[in-house]
């Protein structure tokens, strides 16, 4: 930022200002004037005056009826305001741009907010930033250029002729941008500030872009690149599982996807069709088949956990229903809980009882059989019958004999059902109670209820079976959707994808296997489990019993990086026993994605949730931005500007925009695809190209981009908490060469106060923050 005093106003600029202090007055006036008044509409007055007058005479006995009927006035009134003011400009901040636009001689001034207003008499115009088609004018022309705008399949044209960003303070104008810099207001003096608002992205000369970088390793091979520590794992002996650990960019996948070409190297009659990638997202399965591709291993299976449970799932259990759009989080974290384990011990033990009686029943046993069930403690049933069954036969007569073991091979035969297990278990208070006291106050007890509520639910019949006898036409919905769709009886007659794994364990807990008459879970070789510290205890010992008699994973992951349902994991030793293998640890210690100025930020935000120290950074790099500002308005016209001088300066360089979550990557996509081309991607389909991406945190991990700006770093979106600092550790380590962090209000306290960012811009500009 060249070193230029600020300067007094010139007389163009303060008529800007007094410009800028009308139209405030204006949307104020014309505000207050359509606002409803404190107390509610006529109506609600009203009704309120007279039942306050009815409750001054009423007698004892009626004032409870009178006062109860006063809130609901008082409540209705309320909403109604609410409504009503929900829909006009915040009077604080009523806008934050202001075109000047010059069409067939007329010149018009529009403002651009989060909420549209307009009053004619007044000439005050605000439009909605997101959607109104002419605000495309602002976000794409400099003051001079024509622009030429498709509304409702006309064109609108014009000149645009001045365009500035305005923040307020205390409802009242406070900057304004001009060219070159802003006016600011200071303690009720304005004058002009020089300086850049919108920051570049600044790439150390010589270095080289990710697609630069990626073609380099492809040209050379990045084996030949890989260090002692990296190497020393594809030296291991295949046979053995090794857990390999290490920070964000470290280069676990890499070394974890290498290590199947060392072993493919060493095994003779070696077959990629019995190696299993599991990956936890589609942006990392397409990285993952990229990767295996360039090493000749495209045979090699590749697939996110849920892909492959799902399908393993379908196939071993064809009775499965439709899966559930949209379990509850908390249902689905009980689900995932290792406390899950204790209601499917309970579960089991009822269902022995069960069987022993039932057999006890037909044979007159008198208990004899439920005993000899009971002596045998054997964590699974079917090995639990066989040897009951033994020692009943020893002690009954010849006679009974056949018809005892007809009843034995019977109970072991109904064995491989596990329907109607899995709706007990998920739809019975008392085994779920098991569950949330194994966790130790992880899982709060109002989940029982939700769980309970959520199971009758998949169990009913859906709409269109219930209603079957009733005319086809009648059932037809306005919108034609189904009758339950986005109702909560949209699960009618569905399963959760988390019940897969339930499933599997049920099954093996009855049989002591993990295949029914319908077909097995598949054997792999070898597994690579890649971001494993996402994986819940119940899904790892599905995958363990995927491992063929002796094969070998390998197992990769960081602690620091689990996104969500965090307490499914509790350490490596457990995740690898849950595994049920052994396995030999190896830290990799050098970040070889990030620059030191990020991988620094990255750490500090960790707080505690650091899983180790920081890592060795393998080099320097630019400074990450930091930029605060009052609004996503504001946020959306920097980070269009930003990128659109970046698509000039660098056509090749891939950039990430990662909101915290989907909502709000539509949010922000909506308003920069208006300037540039840029892709929405929710759905883990990355082009692994130059442009623009905009996504969210969970798409992102493992993957990695040249820039990467964060949009919604502020303190409402990620508050302190060990989930958003591990988000945001994420979120920074995705980023090969620079990270600018943005705050459409005040900045998240998870960053660092004391952390030197000297690049860092606040708004109103000159604030630095
Ligand atoms: N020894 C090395 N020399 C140079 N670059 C390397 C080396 N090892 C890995 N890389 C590169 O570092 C980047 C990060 O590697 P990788 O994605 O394997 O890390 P990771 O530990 O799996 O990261 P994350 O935890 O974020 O998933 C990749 O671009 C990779 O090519």
């Amino acid at each position: 930022m060249p070193n230029v005093q600020p300067r007094p106003l010139t007389a163009a600029e303060s008529k800007l200002v007094r410009d800028h202090e009308a139209f405030a007055a204006s949307v104020r006036a014309s505000v207050l004037e359509k606002a409803p008044s404190r107390s509610g509409g006529t109506e609600d007055r009203f009704a309120y005056a007279r039942l306050r007058d009815e409750y001054a005479e009423a007698g004892e006995e009626d004032r409870m009826a009178l006062l109860a009927q006063m809130h609901e006035t008082a409540a209705r009134a309320d909403a109604r305001r609410a409504q009503e003011e929900e829909l006009l400009p915040d009077l604080q901040a009523p806008y934050f741009a202001h075109m000047r636009l010059r069409t067939a001689g007329n010149v018009r001034d529009v403002l651009l907010g989060a909420r549209p207003y307009v009053d004619t008499g007044r000439a005050v115009t605000i439009v909605d930033f997101r959607r109104a088609p002419i605000a495309e004018a602002f976000f794409t022309c400099e003051p001079g250029d024509d622009y030429e705008i498709e509304v409702d399949r006309r064109t609108v044209e014009g000149v645009l002729e001045a365009r500035h960003l305005v923040a307020f303070e205390k409802g009242a104008p406070a900057a304004i941008t001009v060219e070159g810099g802003a006016l600011r207001r200071v303690r009720g003096e304005w004058h002009f500030e020089p300086g850049a608002l919108v920051p570049d992205f600044s790439r150390v000369e010589g270095l080289p872009l990710a697609a630069e970088i990626d073609h380099a390793q492809r040209e050379k091979g990045i084996a030949a690149l890989l260090d002692a520590d990296q190497r020393a794992v594809l030296e291991r002996d295949p046979k053995e599982t090794l857990l390999v650990l290490g920070a964000a960019g470290s280069g676990k996948t890499t070394v974890a996807i290498h290590r199947i070409a060392a072993i493919a190297e060493r095994t003779p009659d070696f077959d990629p069709t019995a190696v299993l990638v599991l990956v936890p997202e589609v942006g990392l399965r397409h990285l993952a088949r990229r990767m295996l591709t360039d090493l000749g291993l495209e045979r090699v299976h590749v697939r996110t956990f849920d892909e492959w449970i799902r399908g393993e799932a379908r196939r071993v259990f064809p009775w499965i229903p439709e899966e559930s759009p949209d379990a509850p989080a908390a249902v689905r974290r009980l689900k995932r809980h290792p406390g899950i384990f204790a209601a499917i011990d309970a579960l089991v033990e009822d269902i022995v009882r069960g069987i022993g009686s039932r057999i006890d029943r037909l044979h007159a046993g008198r208990g004899a059989i439920r005993e000899a069930i009971d002596a045998h403690r054997e964590p699974v049933i079917e090995h639990r019958l066989r040897q009951a069954e033994k020692a009943v036969l020893g002690a009954a007569s010849p006679a009974k004999q056949p018809l005892l073991k007809d009843a034995f091979r019977e109970a072991r035969r109904r064995l491989e059902r596990v329907q109607a297990d899995l709706h007990r278990l998920v739809g019975d208070r008392a085994l779920l109670e098991h569950a949330v006291r194994a966790a130790k106050g992880q899982l709060a007890m109002p989940v029982l209820e939700q769980a309970v509520e959520h199971t009758r639910r998949q169990l009913d019949d859906p709409s269109a079976v219930r209603f079957a006898h009733v005319d086809a036409e009648r059932l037809q919905t306005l919108d034609g959707l189904s009758l339950d769709e986005d109702t909560p009886d949209a699960v009618a007659g569905t399963i959760d994808a988390e019940d897969y794994a339930i499933l599997f364990e049920l099954l093996f807990r009855k049989t002591g296997r993990s295949g029914t008459r319908a077909g097995a879970l598949r054997r792999y070789r070898h597994l690579v489990l890649d971001e494993a510290q996402g994986l819940s205890p119940i899904e790892l010992r599905v995958l363990g019993r995927a491992l063929a008699p002796g094969g070998s994973a390998t197992v990769a992951g960081d602690a620091a990086q689990r996104l969500g349902e965090g307490e499914a994991f509790a350490s490596w030793d457990t995740l690898v026993s849950e595994l049920g293998v052994h396995s030999t640890a190896t830290h990799l210690e050098t970040s070889y994605r990030c620059p030191r100025p990020i991988l620094e930020l990255a750490y500090a935000v960790l707080g505690d949730e650091a899983a180790g120290p920081m890592p060795a950074a393998a080099r320097e790099g630019p400074a990450v931005l930091r930029t605060v500002l009052p609004g996503e308005g504001h946020a959306a016209v920097f980070i269009s500007e930003a990128l659109r001088s970046l698509a000039r300066r660098e056509p090749h360089a891939g950039v990430a925009v990662i909101a915290a979550d989907a909502k709000s990557a539509r949010a922000v996509h909506e308003v920069l695809a208006r300037s540039l081309p840029a892709r929405l991607v929710l759905d883990g389909d990355f082009a692994f190209a130059p442009g623009v991406e905009v996504t969210e945190v969970a798409q992102v991990k493992g993957l990695e981009f040249d820039y990467v700006i964060l949009p919604d770093a502020d303190a409402r979106t990620y508050p302190s908490d060990g989930e958003h600092r591990r988000k945001m550790h994420v979120a920074l380590t995705r980023a090969v060469h620079q990270v600018w962090i943005v705050a459409p209000g005040a900045l998240s306290p998870i960053f660092p106060m004391a952390l030197a960012v000297p690049e860092a811009l606040s708004w109103p500009m000159g604030r630095r923050t």
